[in-house]
């Protein structure tokens, strides 16, 4: 049944009327007021703590953002996915993920087939593989153990693996080194293997389709590269591919044994748990991404049973949702302090923008109100010297993710002492602001002449009022980062539904990719006789004449 567009709802209706007077408020002034704050509006579950007081809102707030949810039917379309229905309707699929990180025997039938099962015989061949190359039992072509892993995928077949295997290199394999090649860019290929030894290389080629042409060009190259080195029949032992494509896998000439396959009810940016996962395996060793996999599972559990008065994912979706919705912000920032999540920030781009970057309704009908934020950040401390200004200053409320970890993974007390100080004084400082008057008090104290003050004053007064929520965790392991990774996988999915978009399909990215082909022939010497706009036709020849 066809959806009632979002803004004629009564829920939407009765928040509107209440963002009328919310959005004047000041937060200071709701801290002062509420010596409860922090209690009344923070939870926690599955090893993650959130703080969500530092944001303009208040319990009648909250109260009609849940109705909200439940007149969007939020938990409805959660159990239609936990149960497998086919939620991704442009492309008939279901939506699983969750389903890679239950435990053996959760009975999970989808279509008759057991899933369950197919699941954990995979997980079974990748402790078996992932075992004998960390152990040095799996030897390269001439003898020797691997050292060198080179993983070959893009966006969901990269950004992940990628920003886990960072996340996580306190628990990686002291002999094996990760690389990760994503561009189609020779460069990116090009500072890969200059590093690494034929003899002593892995390359996996992940690609849910095996068609990306990226991926498809840089693993050729690859083995090109590998077989200038070493005989055809040396391939097996170094080339494994996780992808959902079996054919294609074969056609390239990997050996079937040396495939890890999933399935098409995983989507590229939600598969860092399924085969696509096999560099962390790897790097941190079967035992570690099997926490990796309950700490997700926990979080899954806490989604699917929690009211959505503490429920976390449904929290945090609802309050993006208010500060997008009612204050117009059109970006949220995600500062992890802690800088082994380097590159959290750009993994949550993909999550976040492809999911529910979308225009038009599951039913194609235009949206009626603005749907995804851009997502962007940087590690804190890194992101103060560079952009706060801006967050703290700038014309635009760019609301805030915060994220860190209580105790390090280091010695250096100090240092983390001093890394959580500066998380802390940035969300209070985003909060709090400084009044011109606090300005004028301080810059009198400091004995300037009456004039300098005043003139001083404009530049040096924080607006403040501008939204964050904090997440921590004890420390950053295998379990919290999976916890913490489906926390926004099913932040993103209530804000798909409660905009009624799809957030499982990506027709977005195929224009630029049909367009990429023609130019390609027509860079590589076929006739272009003017075929484009000028600015195009203009570019192809100026790249034409440099060749
Ligand atoms: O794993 P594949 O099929 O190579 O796809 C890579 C990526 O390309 C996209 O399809 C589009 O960018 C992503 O959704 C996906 O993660």
């Amino acid at each position: 049944m066809r959806q009632p567009s979002l803004t004629s709802t009564a829920s939407f209706q009765a928040l509107a009327q209440h963002a009328d007077i919310a959005t004047t408020w000041q937060m200071r002034d709701l801290f002062a007021a509420d010596p409860q704050r922090f209690e009344r509006f923070s939870d926690e579950a599955a090893g993650l703590f959130l703080d969500y007081s530092k944001n303009r809102l208040d319990g009648r707030t909250l109260e009609l953002l849940m109705q909200l949810a439940r007149e969007r039917g939020v938990e409805a379309r959660r159990d239609a996915m936990f149960l497998g229905a086919r939620i991704n309707n442009t492309e008939g699929r279901a939506v699983l993920h969750t389903a890679l990180r239950a435990p053996r025997g959760a009975s999970h039938v989808v279509d008759g087939v057991d899933i369950n099962a197919d699941i954990h015989a995979v997980l079974d061949r990748i402790k078996t593989f992932t075992d004998a190359v960390r152990s040095g039992e799996w030897l390269g072509h001439t003898g020797k153990p691997i050292t060198d892993i080179v993983n070959i995928g893009i966006g969901g077949s990269d950004l992940g693996p990628k920003m886990v295997v960072l996340a996580l290199r306190h628990y990686a394999h002291p002999r094996l080194r990760m690389h990760f090649v994503s561009n189609v860019d020779g460069h990116d290929m090009d500072a890969a293997l200059g590093q690494v030894d034929p003899e002593t290389t892995l390359f996996i080629v992940a690609s849910k389709t095996f068609t990306t042409t990226e991926t498809m060009m840089n693993a050729q190259t690859a083995r090109r590269w590998f077989l200038a080195h070493a005989p055809e029949e040396a391939l097996a032992k170094h080339f494994v591919a996780a992808s959902t494509n079996t054919e294609a896998i074969k056609a390239f000439g990997i050996d079937p044994a040396n495939m890890f396959p999933f399935w098409d009810w995983v989507g590229g940016r939600y598969s860092v748990w399924s085969a696509i996962g096999l560099p962390v395996a790897l790097a941190v060793g079967f035992g570690y991404f099997k926490d990796f996999l309950a700490g997700a599972h926990d979080m899954d559990e806490h989604f699917r049973s929690a009211p959505l008065e503490q429920n976390l994912p449904a929290l945090l979706g609802l309050i993006g949702f208010w500060n997008r919705q009612f204050l117009e912000c059109s970006s949220v920032s995600i500062a992890p302090y802690h800088q082994d999540l380097n590159r959290f920030p750009a993994y949550l781009q993909q999550l976040d923008m492809e999911s529910n970057g979308k225009r038009v309704t599951r039913d194609g009908q235009p949206v009626d109100t603005p749907t995804c934020p851009a997502i962007w950040g940087e590690c804190g401390t890194n992101g103060q010297h560079a952009y706060f200004q801006l967050l703290h200053q700038g014309t635009d409320v760019t609301p805030m993710d915060f994220i860190a970890a209580l105790r390090p993974a280091h010695e250096m007390d100090h240092h983390h002492t001093a890394l959580l100080a500066n998380c802390f004084a940035q969300s209070e400082a985003f909060m709090k602001g400084k009044t011109a008057d606090e300005v004028r008090i301080d810059l009198t104290a400091q004995g300037l002449p009456a004039d300098e003050v005043e003139r001083l004053t404009p530049h040096k007064t924080f607006p403040g009022n501008r939204p964050s929520n904090t997440i921590l965790m004890e420390r950053l392991t295998p379990t919290t980062l999976g916890a913490l990774i489906a926390l926004y996988e099913h932040k993103t999915f209530v804000q798909g539904v409660l905009w009624d978009v799809n957030s499982f399909d990506q027709w977005g990215v195929e224009l630029g990719k049909v367009l990429a082909k023609k130019i390609e022939a027509e860079l590589a010497g076929e006739p272009a006789p003017n075929l484009h706009d000028s600015s195009t036709n203009g570019l192809i020849a100026r790249a034409k004449a440099a060749v």
